[in-house]
């Protein structure tokens, strides 16, 4: 084997085996592009045909198993939306292909990824056959409660790879399903915990950002490496963007894939409102919110902040003021992590303050408002996103769009407040404006009645 530019493994000319993920382009290779027009049937007439969750199919028409579709119908699902309606025939075709999926924010691609690792699973063997990984532990436990959902009516076994959730002296994995963070799925596979042999799907959600090189892309590439070379494995990329600086590595890393992609003016979700409030200042940006704290807490809030310590600091003054908020980011401890989150997800907690940690992925259909307290900015490369030094002036459009996608989940109404407190913020936000070819509205920062209204007539 050869490590190419990109650090990818290929066989040596003449070598026998095929590497890992190179399973065929299927005669589907070009059906997408095709098929994407869908007709509308007579009792949707109603229905929007461009909507992502509107769907002509039925699941039963999509080909699963019948465990599956018990699962499905369990989980309270009626009709595929679009993404699984055009993806899943594509995912569930034999031999297996390749797929780059991109879908809006909160349009059902985890199903879609799941039902596909269901679907390929011989259960009567107990062995580790399909991985998934996430860019954070949260994404990683809420794609695990899908996978044992639909996979309810099934025999199957999963296992975690996050931190602290194995003891030092487990034994080897045998478990069907592996879902977890790059790092310790590394980690385990090193170690021969988790046996690699049968592994026949591999998937990647927010892979835009798994594969990202100044992100998690170096750890996910070692993970691949470390996949089978003697079998085809079928390699999945999910997300709701792919940017043009990742698009190609997606390519090499996925190769034969079948695509579905969204148009750059198709990324964000109708169905969120988009406003900003001028502030005066940094201590204005923290009176103002502490001002729209009763309209945070009508449902959920996210409000996402650039660094840890901005989050923790909000958070310990709003709460020294009576107000009860949480902070979650990537420096607390995994128990307590999971505490946070899953509180908020049950409701106990209305809002959360909170770092790119979970800006992707996650899934809580209460959360009407996402608050953007500070724009999220570029990195300088190299600098690994997130710590104190590096940003950049440019906004990181992906993980606004990311963000912005935790309210209006599955043809939900939601808000999205961005707080503009200068010139640079103001032009940062008119960057983004024109990039996702949708209209910020303004919200008078001092007319409280004003901001109720408005944000009420949003989420009718
Ligand atoms: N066919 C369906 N019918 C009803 N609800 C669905 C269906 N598919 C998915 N959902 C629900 O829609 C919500 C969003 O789905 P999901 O989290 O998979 O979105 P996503 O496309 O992965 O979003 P993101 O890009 O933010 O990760 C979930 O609550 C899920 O249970």
């Amino acid at each position: 084997m050869e490590k190419d530019a990109d650090g990818f493994y290929t066989p040596v000319e003449g070598g026998a085996a095929p590497a890992a993920g190179s399973a065929q382009p299927g005669p589907n290779a070009d059906l997408i592009k095709s098929t994407f027009e869908v007709t509308v049937t007579l009792a949707d007439q109603q229905a929007d045909p461009d909507s992502p969750l509107f769907s002509a199919k039925t699941f039963e028409e999509l080909g699963l198993h019948q465990d599956l579709l018990k699962g499905i119908y369990d989980m309270g699902f009626s009709k595929p939306s679009k993404i699984q309606e055009r993806a899943l025939p594509l995912l569930l075709s034999n031999p297996p292909t390749n797929m780059i999926g991109q879908s809006q924010s909160g349009t059902g691609k985890t199903a879609a990824f799941v039902l596909t690792m269901l679907s390929r699973i011989d259960f009567t063997k107990n062995t580790t056959q399909a991985l998934c990984l996430a860019p954070s532990r949260e994404l990683a436990r809420q794609i695990m409660s899908v996978v044992v959902s639909m996979g309810k009516f099934t025999a199957v076994q999963t296992e975690y790879a996050i931190k602290d959730n194995l003891a030092r002296d487990s034994g080897p994995i045998t478990a069907h399903i592996v879902v977890g963070t790059p790092g310790t799925m590394t980690d385990l596979m090193r170690k021969r915990i988790i046996d690699v042999a049968d592994i026949k799907v591999f998937v990647l959600d927010e892979a835009d950002n798994m594969l990202d090189q100044d992100g998690l892309g170096d750890q996910t590439l070692r993970v691949k490496n470390m996949l089978p070379r003697d079998h085809p494995v079928q390699i999945l990329l999910f997300s709701a963007t792919f940017p043009d600086h990742v698009r190609s590595f997606a390519s090499k890393f996925a190769p034969g894939s079948n695509k579905i992609e969204l148009q750059k003016e198709e990324l964000s979700v109708a169905g969120i409102r988009q406003f900003y409030m001028d502030c005066r200042n940094e201590e204005h940006k923290y009176d103002i919110l502490v001002r729209l704290y009763a309209l945070l807490t009508v449902g959920q809030s996210i409000i996402f902040c650039q660094h840890k310590h901005t989050a923790d600091r909000i958070s310990a003054r709003m709460s020294a003021e009576g107000h009860k908020v949480a902070s979650l980011h990537g420096a607390k401890d995994p128990a307590e992590r999971d505490a946070i989150i899953d509180n908020f997800r049950d409701g106990r907690e209305k809002v959360l303050i909170t770092t790119n940690v979970i800006a992707r992925g996650i899934d809580i259909l209460q959360v009407n408002m996402v608050v953007n307290y500070d724009l999220p900015l570029m990195y300088e490369r190299g600098s690994g996103g997130g710590g104190a030094g590096g940003a950049l002036d440019k906004p990181d459009i992906e993980t606004y769009i990311h963000r912005i996608g935790r309210t209006g989940r599955f043809g939900r109404r939601g808000i999205s407040i961005n707080f503009v407190h200068d010139k640079k913020t103001w032009l940062q936000m008119e960057q983004i404006e024109k990039a996702t070819s949708r209209k910020i509205m303004r919200i008078e920062t001092n007319d409280v009645d004003e901001m109720e209204e408005k944000m009420k007539n949003a989420l009718k």
